[in-house]
């Protein structure tokens, strides 16, 4: 398989590792003045350091990691694949010649070669042999965290964001439902020794008079690192370590159905088509976990903690707000089409209603979401999207293409948009009011109409961190149909470079005073996962490369560049995950050229190596053009206004902001994908089983 050309990039050759000169730690040598108190809610403020920096022992190039056989479960897929109408599970046949690719438990791939300090498998250094400034110190210094409403974009724009990742990947050995139970740091912040500390352990040192963490005396926070290759029995072949990643890479809604049969058959209801649901308080919910504590951040476990396809779900109210929409909206087509199709047995309502539920979810994220973020003219210009009439296909499966994820999107592009993450989430109330249009035509003659409106108001809100891994709140009182309200008034904060404050000194705090950091995660791993470097991947790009740190000039500000400078020991040390945050964006996108250049051509691949893409015409795979045309009518606004549980309005572009071209309207004015186009598929209901499901 070779690196599609879907984004006009120029290949260049592959850049070379760096060979280790000894650790040594240049520590927290930017911040200025004295270490002054956190309190949530204000600015941080820098401090200077005087004391020695700790050293990170776990960047010893001297201490390599040897592989630990049999840590993750080997990708079995089968070895020939039968042409079957539906997705399997664990997306093994989607490429008939290659049965394995895109499965859960696979390399992610990559645009450029990685560049571990040992060549092998140890975290990044800089060119100089000498450690890579502190992540956390990274984070403090070069990004913000001031709170800048997005004037155009809603919350829910960033959380089908975060559905999206989940669908396409998940690092191998992380968690982020509960506390890891690797330990690189102590209960109180303190690191672990090396001897003493297991191998995965990469921690992120805190530097002295930290503004957040100082007040507590936290020292470090806990990294574990993904495992790779070397760490399962059936993967590697010598070489640089790569990384795995545990779900299948296309965006099949794994995050709804799981990404094996095994995990299907736990949260499938096998009736009816449906999955299941579990009726509390007369509502649909996700089903309830089995290891409630195990699973949730719950101290008691008659806590709402729940099961689905991604072990996510917990992570956050939105993401199980969404989590649970998608699952009704599946019950919800299995339902008409089983009132349509009295004839279909559970097994065909359930792939059929999967097919459309993951068409639906296809469409708006190439056709209502990612524009947003890619741009329309850089999406149709690279064939992403295409100017497309009701029912016609666009056949532009391509075999030669490698559906896998790449680890410089999932490690560093796609995190880009952590920026986009707001602390507080509001709780919105609609009021339903008659309004009272009067046209006076002439003195004589004064008309009048009325309009029943619905207002929302702001009724309260929620502080994000107190519910991480707590998605029972989601089901109290009102709370779904106000937070899904409120993701889709409340503006996501601005893409730039500031994170909020609650996922940069309280991510998963757990009751505690402060929390890990997301930005300082996202930059370790970038160093975990040794990807090239912002340099590198700007010529990968076909941007200029830089011989000084004037170079990065072009798209970088020279305020940010002087905060640069004064971390790194060489403009070519920077990390992608920090260089190409830097960026001024692209005209019409949400990213600078680096990122938009992985973003394009992950999601070109994403879509043209998936042989089910919704838009292809193969006859047993695809839809009819009359299905077609109306899958293309699915909308972010009227996923809410079918799965809410009381949800009555919507403005049509649920993921912009509610404005004068996008006002809120009752919810049957916002077009519906007619199921009636699905009636009778006698052919499906009579034909020979084994076409359709494959033989087993
Ligand atoms: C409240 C919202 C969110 C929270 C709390 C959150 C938190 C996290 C955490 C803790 C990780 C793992 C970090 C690590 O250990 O390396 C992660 C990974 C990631 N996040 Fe987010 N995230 C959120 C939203 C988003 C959004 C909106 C996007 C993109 C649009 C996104 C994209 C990613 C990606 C691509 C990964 C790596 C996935 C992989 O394992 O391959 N996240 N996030």
């Amino acid at each position: 398989l070779k690196v599609s050309t879907g984004y006009h990039i120029v290949h260049n050759e592959q850049p070379q590792t760096h060979a280790h000169l000894g650790p040594s730690y240049h520590g927290f040598r930017y911040l200025q003045g004295a270490a002054a108190p956190y309190l949530a809610g204000n600015a941080l403020p820098l401090t200077v350091d005087t004391s020695p920096a700790p050293q990170n022992p776990f960047l010893s190039v001297s201490n390599p990691q040897a592989p630990m056989p049999g840590r993750v479960p080997c990708a079995n897929p089968p070895t020939v694949c039968e042409k079957t109408a539906y997705r399997s599970m664990d997306g093994s046949c989607n490429h008939l010649e290659q049965p394995g690719l895109g499965v859960p438990n696979t390399k992610y791939g990559r645009l450029l070669s990685p560049k571990y300090a040992d060549g092998i498998s140890a975290p990044t250094r800089s060119v100089t042999g000498d450690e890579l400034p502190s992540a956390r110190l990274v984070s403090l210094v070069v990004f913000g965290e001031q709170d800048v409403p997005d004037p155009e974009y809603t919350l829910h724009n960033m959380q089908w964001g975060q559905i999206m990742t989940h669908d396409m990947s998940m690092q191998a050995g992380g968690t982020q439902s509960k506390k890891h139970p690797t330990r690189c740091c102590t209960d109180d912040g303190r690191l672990i020794g090396l001897d003493t500390a297991h191998r995965t352990c990469f921690a992120i040192i805190v530097p002295p008079h930290d503004p957040a963490y100082s007040q507590v005396g936290t020292e470090c926070l806990n990294f574990v690192r993904t495992l790779t290759d070397r760490d399962s029995n059936c993967q590697y072949s010598g070489g640089p370590a790569e990384q795995l990643t545990v779900v299948t890479s296309y965006l099949d809604l794994s995050l709804v159905y799981g990404n094996s049969m095994e995990q299907n058959s736990e949260i499938r209801e096998f009736q009816g088509g449906r999955m299941i649901v579990e009726e509390r308080n007369g509502a649909k919910w996700l089903p309830l976990s089995r290891n409630v504590t195990g699973d949730c951040d719950a101290i008691d476990p008659n806590e709402v903690c729940y099961r689905a396809g991604d072990v996510r779900v917990n992570q956050n109210p939105g993401l199980a707000i969404l989590q649970t929409i998608l699952l009704r909206e599946h019950n919800r087509i299995a339902d008409a089409l089983s009132a349509l199709n009295p004839h279909f047995d559970d097994r065909t309502l359930f792939q059929e209603a999967r097919k459309i539920n993951i068409a639906q979810y296809q469409h708006i994220s190439y056709y209502e979401w990612l524009p947003i973020f890619l741009g329309d003219e850089n999406m149709l210009k690279n064939r992403l999207i295409y100017k497309t009439h009701g029912a016609s296909y666009v056949n532009d499966y391509d075999p030669k293409i490698d559906p896998s994820v790449l680890n410089e999107h999932a490690t560093a592009a796609f995190r880009y948009f952590h920026s986009q993450i707001e602390g507080r989430l509001e709780l919105v109330y609609t009021f339903k009011y008659t309004h009272l249009l009067f046209i006076n035509l002439n003195l004589f003659l004064v008309f009048f109409f009325s309009l029943l409106s619905e207002l929302r108001a702001v009724l309260g809100s929620l502080t994000l961190s107190d519910w991480f891994n707590r998605p029972g709140i989601i089901e109290v009182g009102d709370n779904f149909d106000s937070l899904t309200r409120g993701h889709a008034t409340q503006p996501e904060e601005l893409t730039d470079i500031n994170f909020d404050k609650q996922i940069k000194h309280f991510l998963f705090r757990r009751n505690m005073p402060f929390g890990s950091d997301l930005r300082s995660l996202d930059i370790q791993r970038n160093r975990d996962h040794g990807l090239a470097t912002y340099n590198d991947m700007r010529e990968f790009c076909g941007l200029s490369r830089a011989h000084s740190w004037e170079g990065y000039g072009d798209l970088i500000s020279p305020q940010t560049l002087g905060k640069l400078k004064s971390l790194y020991d060489s403009y070519e040390d920077v990390d992608l995950t920090v260089g190409a945050s830097l960026e001024d964006h692209v005209a019409g996108a949400l990213a600078g050229p680096t990122f938009l250049c992985i973003l394009t051509e992950q999601f070109y691949r994403t879509r043209v190596g998936d042989r089910f893409f919704f838009e292809n015409g193969d006859k047993l795979t695809g839809f009819t053009p009359d299905q077609l045309a109306e899958l293309r009518k699915a909308s972010m606004a009227r996923l809410l206004c079918d799965n809410g549980n009381n949800i009555a309005s919507m403005q049509p572009a649920a993921f912009k902001v509610v404005s004068g071209s996008n006002p809120v309207m009752p919810c049957s004015h916002i077009p519906q994908v007619d199921l009636t186009k699905w009636i009778d598929q006698a052919q499906h209901a009579h034909a020979d089983h084994s076409i359709l499901f494959g033989k087993k």
